[in-house]
């Protein structure tokens, strides 16, 4: 019975879809059924193996009464399914690594995506799925689905700039667009502790009962950098309490951080344990085959049109940190453009000779402190580089400025091209700035201090 099964999975599956198509996207048939796999039928019961097992008792909830009614009247009598994760079986049949490649969906309105905080770029489409990330990935689409009700809280903790921010945001757009009236608040914890510092001072007019509101009346609620409160004693006795008034009443909690609860040394033992009440799940160093995925993505996002030669020589060479290789992408195009020339390999190796020479692939420079200070700000390099003098360019673009004198050895003429050909005495003044800033303001010294964390994290 099971090789009949087995030899019309594919068939099952395509009933099952047309049965109950109206209740089952593109995105989750793709995440979730096609990766199943017959395994054994004894007794009335059919085995069907879950390739990851922290997703046995989602599928199971979800689909298993559709698997059971469509195989039952598929094989003309009635049977029950079980489900196995594909470890816990060692079957001699390799499963297919699942398709987690989502469709597009329609848009949602960009104020309300604005007013969550989202960056309207870091959805699931523009997300590449690699063996570095495919469990985040199917973790982080399980809560979207179903928020408030299978993972809480979703911690995803992994390395700098590999996606945990836009895994995050995906996750929001996605239950945004199941239903736009979802109260949904991202926020880094640094604005969580920039806001609480204003509403203890009573700055900016906004009291502590306020900010409790804010945080507290939503639906979703994602934190992101989670480390960053850590030894923030009055910071983390807020989050303490906004956490266990979300989780009372079943609202969805999603967190991000650089190391696994476990391994935060200085995190209040309650936290941790909350924390961990939920599904933890990383996110590795992409392979060389992800690598070239996100750079083609990047590619096709931004109307380039770059040869596979110059796509090779970066994936080889720029291997732990997605920032960085988009950073180094938009430093060869933006050089190319600087000298009008067309992108060569020539030109990619001269682009980025200080970044992947072998001592320096910790070095900070310009060019990282401008990915990461534009990432931080929702903002792309292209804007700091440009001659917009809006408010929300300026202010990024001074403390980059000072960022740069202050943890690089760069001249103010190499800081002030790397910033879109800037007069060096642009460069001081923006320096300076912030310089004299910092004595008076205790959140932007948050902020500077999260960001020279972000830039050198050793
Ligand atoms: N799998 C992916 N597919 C496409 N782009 C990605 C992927 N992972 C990361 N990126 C891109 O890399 C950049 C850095 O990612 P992101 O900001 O999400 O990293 P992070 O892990 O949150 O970093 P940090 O630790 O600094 O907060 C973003 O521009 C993001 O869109």
């Amino acid at each position: 019975m099971i090789d009949k099964i087995k030899e019309n999975w594919e068939k099952i599956l395509l009933i099952l879809r047309e049965e109950y198509g109206d209740q089952i996207t593109d995105i989750s048939y793709k995440t979730w059924l096609e990766p199943l796999k017959p395994y054994s039928f004894k007794g009335n019961t059919i085995t069907i193996i879950v390739p990851e097992q922290p997703f046995i008792s989602y599928v199971k909830k979800k689909y298993s009464t559709f698997l059971k009614v469509t195989i039952s009247e598929f094989l003309g009598k009635e049977c029950e399914v079980d489900f196995k994760a594909k470890e816990q079986v060692e079957a001699e049949e390799q499963p297919a690594a699942p398709s987690l490649i989502p469709k597009a969906k329609a848009p949602v309105s960009p104020d309300v995506i604005q007013n969550a905080n989202l960056n309207p770029k870091y959805t699931f489409d523009t997300f590449v799925v690699g063996s570095n990330n495919n469990l985040a990935h199917a973790a982080a689409l399980a809560v979207a689905e179903s928020p408030g009700e299978i993972y809480n809280p979703l911690f995803i903790y992994g390395g700098v700039g590999l996606g945990k921010t836009h895994l995050m945001h995906a996750i929001a757009h996605f239950i945004l667009k199941d239903n736009p009236k979802s109260k949904i608040l991202y926020v880094s914890s640094e604005t969580f502790t920039n806001e609480l510092i204003d509403a203890i001072r009573n700055k900016n007019n906004i009291t502590t009962t306020e900010f409790r509101e804010k945080y507290r009346n939503n639906d979703v609620l994602l934190i992101d950098d989670i480390q960053f409160i850590i030894g923030k004693e009055s910071t983390q006795e807020e989050f303490f309490h906004t956490f266990n008034t979300l989780y009372e009443s079943k609202k969805q909690i999603i967190i991000s951080s650089d190391k696994p609860p476990k391994e935060i040394e200085t995190l209040e033992e309650r936290l941790r344990s909350r924390f961990e009440w939920g599904l933890t799940v990383d996110i590795q160093s992409p392979d060389y085959e992800t690598r070239m995925a996100i750079l083609r993505k990047k590619e096709e996002m931004e109307g380039y049109n770059i040869d596979n030669e110059v796509i090779k020589y970066i994936a080889t060479n720029i291997k732990s940190n997605i920032r960085e290789l988009e950073g180094a992408l938009t430093k060869i195009v933006a050089l190319s453009r600087l000298n009008k020339c067309d992108i060569t390999l020539e030109l990619a190796e001269e682009a980025l000779k200080d970044i992947i020479s072998p001592n320096a692939q910790r070095e900070v420079t310009p060019e990282l402190i401008i990915q990461v200070v534009s990432d931080h700000f929702g903002i792309t390099p292209a804007d700091v580089m440009s001659q917009k003098r809006t408010k929300d360019i300026v202010y990024p673009r001074q403390i980059i400025m000072y960022l740069c004198r202050d943890m690089t050895e760069a001249s103010l003429q190499v800081i002030g091209l790397s910033l879109g050909k800037r007069d060096h005495t642009t460069v001081i003044h923006g320096a300076e700035k912030i310089a004299a800033d910092l004595q008076k303001d205790e959140t932007l010294r948050n902020t500077i201090d999260i960001l020279k964390k972000k830039i050198n994290p050793q």
